[in-house]
This record gives C-alpha cells, sequence and structure tokens, in this order.
C-alpha cells in the first residue's frame, strides 16, 4: 500500500487540512509543559545531549499520529531486519550493515549465515598498526622520512564524511595534516599538490568500486607527480594505500595487497566513514579517539535499536521530516550549525539523505505520489544568517 493510502497517513492529512495547517508555535506553548512533552535527553557515556523538539509545529496528536504512521509503515520491522543482516537493499542483493564496523560491544553480526564480527575486527586491527607506523614515523618515504600529509583521493561517500569528521575533530589531530582532492577538475590537486613533498607525503585512494571515474583520474595524476620525483616506481608502494572493496583492480594500480583496507559491498558508500575509509579520520586524531568515534555511533545505533519509538530520536527526527514535507509541502531542510568545526556538516548530509531517500518507485515498483526526501542545504549558522537568512524570515 503506497504511503500517501495509509488510513494513518489519511487521518494526518485531515488534521492538516482541518487545523494543522493553521497551528502557531506562539499558541502551542501556551502549553506550560510543551518542553518536557517534546524533548528527550540522551544519556550518553560521555554526558547528556538534549534534542529538543518542542519548537515544531506539532502537537500531542500529530506526534501519536505520526508514530501510528512508523509503526503502520513497518518501520520497527525493517530496522530489526536490517540489523539481523538481511539483504533489504533487494535491487542489488546486498545487506546493510554499517551498524557492524563500529559494533564496539562485539554483538553478532552475521550475513548468509556467516559472521562479519571477525573480519571488521581484522580490518580495524590492520588500521590500528598502520596508523601508529605512520603518527610513531616508523613508517618511512622512499628516501628514510617520517609522513607530514596524508591526501586522501576519493569522491561521494569516500569523500564527503572524512572530510566532514576531519574537519569537526580538527583540534584531536595528532597525526599528519590531511589534506583531501575530489574534484576531477585538476586545480583540485594541483592546489593540494602545492602545499606537500613528494618524500613525505602519503596517499589514500578511498573507492569503494575503485573503478569510479574520477578517483582514479586524480589517482594516476597523483601517481604521475610522485614519481616525477621519486622515480622508482618500486616508491609507489610506501606512498600509495588503498581503501575499497576491490582488491583486484587496487593492485592493478600497483598497491601492495599489504597496504589495502578492505570494506565490503554490505557498507553503503554515504555510510562507509566508519569503515577503512575512515583510515584518513585515524590517521590525523589517532587510532584511539577514532575508536571513541565508533564508540559513540555504537551507542545511537544501540538506542536507535532498543528505545520505544516514542523516546527514539532518529526516529522522532524523521517523523517530523515526513510531516513537513508531505503535509506542509516545505521541500528544503537547511542544516545550519553554530559549530564552525561543523562547517562541511551540511554538504555531508546532502550525500546521506538526498541519496538514500531520492527515489521515486517504491519497494513493489509503483510511482511514488508524495515526497520522498527534501533539498539539504545549509552553512554554518552566523554566516547563513548575514547572507540567506533574510529570504527564511521575510
Ligand atoms: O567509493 P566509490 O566506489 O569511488 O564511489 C563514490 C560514490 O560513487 C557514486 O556516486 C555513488 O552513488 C556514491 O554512493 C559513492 O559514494
Amino acid at each position: 500500500m503506497a504511503l500517501s493510502a495509509d488510513p494513518v497517513y489519511q487521518e494526518l492529512k485531515k488534521f492538516f487540512d482541518s487545523e494543522g495547517k493553521n497551528m502557531k508555535l506562539a499558541d502551542l506553548f501556551q502549553d506550560g509543559q510543551r518542553f518536557e512533552k517534546f524533548s528527550t535527553t540522551l544519556t550518553t557515556p560521555d554526558g547528556p545531549i538534549l534534542v529538543d523538539y518542542s519548537k515544531n509545529l506539532v502537537n500531542e496528536c500529530v506526534m501519536k499520529k505520526l508514530l501510528e504512521l512508523a509503526r503502520s509503515r513497518k518501520v520497527e520491522e525493517m530496522r530489526d531486519a536490517m540489523f539481523s543482516g538481511q539483504k533489504i537493499n533487494f535491487t542489488e542483493d546486498r545487506a546493510v550493515l554499517h551498524v557492524a564496523l563500529r559494533n564496539r560491544s562485539n554483538q553478532p553480526f552475521t550475513i548468509d549465515g556467516k559472521s562479519v564480527v571477525d573480519d571488521v575486527n581484522r580490518v580495524l586491527e590492520h588500521m590500528k598498526t598502520f596508523c601508529n607506523q605512520i603518527i610513531s614515523g616508523s613508517w618511512k618515504g622512499y628516501s628514510g622520512q617520517k609522513i607530514t600529509d596524508v591526501v586522501n583521493i576519493g569522491i561521494g561517500g569516500s569523500d564527503l564524511g572524512p572530510l566532514m569528521v576531519t574537519e569537526a575533530l580538527r583540534s584531536y589531530q595528532v597525526g599528519p595534516n590531511v589534506h583531501f582532492v575530489s574534484n576531477v577538475d585538476g586545480t583540485h590537486m594541483a592546489e593540494v599538490l602545492k602545499k606537500v613533498k613528494a618524500e613525505t607525503t602519503l596517499f589514500i585512494i578511498a573507492s569503494k568500486t575503485f573503478t569510479t571515474q574520477e578517483t582514479i583520474t586524480n589517482a594516476e595524476s597523483a601517481k604521475e607527480w610522485f614519481l616525477l620525483t621519486a622515480k622508482d616506481p618500486d616508491a609507489v608502494a610506501k606512498h600509495f594505500v588503498a581503501l575499497s572493496t576491490n582488491a583486484p583492480a587496487c593492485k592493478a594500480f600497483g598497491i601492495d595487497e599489504a597496504n589495502m583496507f578492505e570494506f565490503w559491498d554490505w557498507v553503503g558508500g554515504r555510510y562507509s566513514l566508519w569503515s577503512a575509509i575512515g583510515l584518513s579520520i585515524a590517521v590525523h586524531i589517532g587510532f584511539e579517539n577514532f575508536e571513541q568515534l565508533l564508540q559513540g555511533a555504537h551507542y545511537m545505533d544501540n538506542h536507535f535499536k532498543s528505545t520505544p519509538l516514542e523516546k527514539n530520536v532518529p526516529v522522532i527526527l524523521a517523523l517530523l521530516g515526513v510531516w513537513y514535507i508531505n503535509f506542509f509541502g516545505a521541500e528544503t531542510h537547511a542544516l545550519l550549525p553554530y559549530d564552525q568545526y561543523l562547517h562541511r556538516f551540511a554538504a555531508y548530509f546532502q550525500q546521506g539523505d538526498m541519496e538514500s531517500n531520492g527515489k521515486f518507485v517504491t519497494r513493489d515498483g509503483s510511482r511514488v505520489n508524495y515526497s520522498t526526501g527534501p533539498i539539504v542545504w545549509g552553512e554554518p549558522g552566523t554566516n547563513g544568517q548575514h547572507a540567506f537568512y533574510q529570504l527564511i524570515h521575510q
């Protein structure tokens, strides 16, 4: 049944048409208990996170119906199918198991009856050894010098996540400087290469498929540039590593198999920063801090998996999205972090949301007659205030 034909959706529509569309925040705040009713606190091991959604155009009746809608659309069953390794990506016949990448409590995760836990831990161990070698300087470049700069070459999920996180966690730097090249326009590479020296630079070629044209072109250019100084093709092994699911293609590029960090087809590109794709994060902030990042994500996975929908933060935020886009017709969703460290967050989440939800057919192949996802955009808050908030306010 289409979302819009669901009786709960129709009830919401009826409410929106009669009253919902006229809701005013000031009126809603006549209720002195509103904040308590529409906020929740995540009690993480590192301190509380307050999620205040009281400033949204919802009342108790709307939230109740939205949660009913989630149940009617089988959100809980789909979530459980995801965590149990079922191939919910049925068009590619793949599991969707990025949650297994940050499984810090070693819960069982299986695909086709085979555990993936040991594979994940083996790659994390490989990353740890490598990070420690790079940071301590025991990994030497071809001329015997320590690595001072890392250049991550990737695009989409193999760029946006690591770039966003290294920017966000800049103040935790203990390892080399990290640069990112994604655009196939040669000026992106050229400007980065101006800042680094071949003897002390490590190139990380990040590509799930290792066939993405932009990335392979940039990787070839980097190798060419490197060999102009190094001269010796054997030096490539000390300065190029790969993060990929495609071992033969990495080998064909000239990357030593020992310097390939593996991940698997059950990791979607937009969720890959927690896989080997996070290597640039780990060398920048140190492996222990990278483990903390995994730990935080694991906390949220457990929250999503076991918290009743009424208090389940990702579910609540997603339902608010459904409410705004389908009933208010709000086509865009601005992300406006006031923390400068999060200045790439909107760009990262554009892929996360728009590539995930930007669909026009349902699982059973019929065309949708409702909206599946918003246009995500944004900038740091204060910068937006002095640029585009004028239009938002007026
Ligand atoms: O990591 P790669 O295989 O190079 O893919 C890079 C990007 O390619 C495509 O655009 C996919 O739709 C993205 O999800 C992916 O992140």
